[in-house]
Parts: C-alpha cells; sequence; structure tokens
C-alpha cells in the first residue's frame, strides 16, 4: 500500500473562460439558465496544503478583502469535513493570482482545487460526482474545475458534455472595474429567452455573451476594453465580467499585444489547458 502523501504543494487552480454565455431561460427560484462553453486555462491561483491532525482548518494567507470564514477555500474544507465526517484538519496557503470578481471563476476555481486536494490528503475517497454535488453548495462554477476538461455546460452550469477544441492561446485583459454577479443577472434589461444550441452545432453556431451588452451598457470600461482588445482579434467578456479576452495566433502575438495593452488596465496571456491537474485523482 502506498503511503498517503501528507503535504501537496503549489496545486494549481486554473482560471476558466466562457467562449459564450447564453441565458436561456430562469428558474422559480430566480436562478438563470445557462448553455456555456467553459475553457480551462493554463494560468492560475496556487495552493499548497500540509495536513493536520488536530481537525483545524486554518488559512495561512491573506486574501485581499476576504475573511478567513469566508473564503472559499475554507468553506470547501469545512464542506468536505461535515459531509465525511473526516477528523483531519488542514493548513492551506493561497497564492492569489487571479483578478478577483472578474469572471475567470478564481474563487470557485479555488474552492474545487481544495475539494480535490484534500480529498487526497484526508483519504474521503468522494467520487467526483459527489465532490461536484457539494462544489455546487459553494457556487455554480466549482463543479466545473472538478469536471476538469472543457465542457459544454447547461442548467446553471452544473450538467457537462466534454468538447474537444484545438489548443489555443488567449490575451486576457481586466478592465480595472468590479462588476457585481446579481446586478447583471438581476437587470431588468438582460435577455432571457435565447433559442437553445445542440453541443453538435457549437462550432457552427453565432453565439455571444447574453451578460455582455448589460455590463457594457453600465461599466463603459469593460465596452473600452472589448474595443481595443477587438483591434487584434473578435473580442469578448467571459462570465459576468469585467474580463476580457480574445484568442490569438500564438505566443508570440499574446505577448505582444500584452505589452501594448494600455497603463490603466491590467492583462495577461495564457494557453489553454486540455486537463486539471487533479483530473486522473478522482474517479
Ligand atoms: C456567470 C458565471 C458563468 O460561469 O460565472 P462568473 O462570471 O461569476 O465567473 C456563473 O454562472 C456565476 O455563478 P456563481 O459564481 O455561482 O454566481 P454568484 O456570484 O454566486 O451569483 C450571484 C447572483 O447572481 C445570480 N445568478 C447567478 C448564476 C445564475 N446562473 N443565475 C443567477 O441568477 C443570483 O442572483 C446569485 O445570487
Ligand atoms: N479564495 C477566494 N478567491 C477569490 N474570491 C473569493 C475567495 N473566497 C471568496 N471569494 C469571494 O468570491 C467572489 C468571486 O470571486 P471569483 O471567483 O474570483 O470571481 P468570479 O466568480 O467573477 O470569477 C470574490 O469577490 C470574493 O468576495
Amino acid at each position: 500500500m502506498t503511503a498517503l502523501p501528507d503535504t501537496l504543494d503549489h496545486c494549481l487552480a486554473p482560471a476558466k473562460l466562457n467562449l459564450f454565455l447564453h441565458v436561456v431561460g430562469r428558474r422559480p427560484d430566480g436562478y438563470h439558465l445557462l448553455q456555456t462553453a467553459f475553457r480551462l486555462l493554463d494560468w492560475g491561483d496556487r495552493l499548497s496544503f500540509v495536513r493536520r491532525a488536530d481537525g483545524r482548518i486554518r488559512r495561512l494567507t491573506d486574501v485581499a478583502g476576504v475573511r478567513e470564514d469566508d473564503d472559499l477555500v475554507v468553506r470547501a474544507a469545512r464542506l468536505l469535513q461535515a459531509a465525511t465526517g473526516c477528523t483531519l484538519g488542514a493548513d492551506i496557503a493561497i497564492d492569489k493570482r487571479l483578478p478577483m470578481g472578474g469572471g475567470l471563476g478564481g474563487g470557485s476555481s479555488d474552492a474545487a482545487t481544495t475539494l480535490m486536494a484534500l480529498n487526497r490528503l484526508w483519504a474521503t475517497g468522494l467520487d467526483r460526482a459527489r465532490l461536484q454535488a457539494l462544489g455546487l453548495q459553494l457556487g455554480a462554477d466549482v463543479p466545473f474545475f472538478i469536471y476538469g476538461r472543457d465542457a459544454f455546460a447547461e442548467g446553471v452550469g452544473e450538467r457537462f458534455q466534454p468538447l474537444e477544441l484545438p489548443e489555443a492561446w488567449y490575451v486576457i485583459l481586466s478592465p480595472g472595474v468590479a462588476v457585481p454577479t446579481g446586478e447583471i443577472f438581476s437587470a431588468g434589461e438582460l435577455t432571457r429567452n435565447t433559442e437553445p444550441i445542440k453541443i453538435a452545432d457549437f462550432a457552427a453556431s453565432t453565439t455571444r455573451n447574453d451578460l455582455q451588452p448589460v455590463a457594457c451598457k453600465r461599466y463603459p470600461e469593460v465596452a473600452a476594453a472589448i474595443d481595443w482588445l477587438a483591434q487584434h482579434a473578435p473580442a469578448r467578456m467571459t462570465g459576468s465580467g469585467a474580463c476580457v479576452f480574445a484568442q490569438v495566433d500564438g505566443e508570440a502575438d499574446a505577448k505582444r499585444i500584452v505589452q501594448t495593452c494600455p497603463a490603466r488596465w491590467q492583462a495577461w496571456s495564457a494557453r489553454s489547458l486540455s486537463r486539471h491537474p487533479f483530473f486522473d485523482t478522482v474517479g
């Protein structure tokens, strides 16, 4: 029998892009029904975990503006303890690199990496479906990161079909404004009746992000960032924003565009990631 590791260092919590996002309806509880294509990026936060015997969950690093008890990482660890009755704990360090509230799913990805890492460190043995169900209690994007590969998603973003996409390079731009997800979804002007598409039609369909016009009208910097990036390649908002992205011709092209980004915004280049690093560790 192989010994259990007691430490997992520098685990990636990758960013995601919503290549498109259609709002196709609304549930009776007010949550919106979506269709979206999630793409993993080889760029993200890094988390390190050390098992503790005393059951305590400690966050070792500050995350700006997020109290320890509210941190999705801490909440994910406590949820896994509660779901499994596990009496072990963990020290968790977060190297935060993704802009928060940017539509890149950083908090959700941190939570997903925590669930998968601690499921290993604690040998709690939950399968992928159980981890995804736990993750959904923390946020609509968490199950996707546990699914661990590019996906066509429906429902509130928790029902998946695999997508095989060619490797690609992206430029991601943060326009330096915070766009509250709840405000965009509750906007009167949001269209909620886009005709559903089939996964087979995804490549051929004309897609868009239905949240983008609402965010652009209320936050003109988002529109300005899209206009700037669109000089180089077709540009679009990810999720509920505020970040925008464009697929470009390769690494050199991406780095060149990043260097010319106006100083008031931040820009990054990133490559797609075909599988989450934890993909093979959950059944
Ligand atoms: C839009 C997406 C697309 O991937 O990503 P982000 O841009 O946040 O990364 C997600 O659906 C974001 O899901 P999630 O991360 O759970 O959203 P939250 O911040 O919890 O949602 C804030 C509020 O937005 C509304 N909301 C959210 C998701 C949804 N499908 N319908 C909704 O109506 C709800 O009122 C909710 O209380
Ligand atoms: N570990 C975490 N990292 C980022 N955000 C967190 C974390 N824990 C809680 N949050 C909260 O979740 C919110 C959404 O964060 P994030 O997932 O990065 O954005 P988005 O859902 O727009 O992609 C943040 O504004 C923050 O208040």
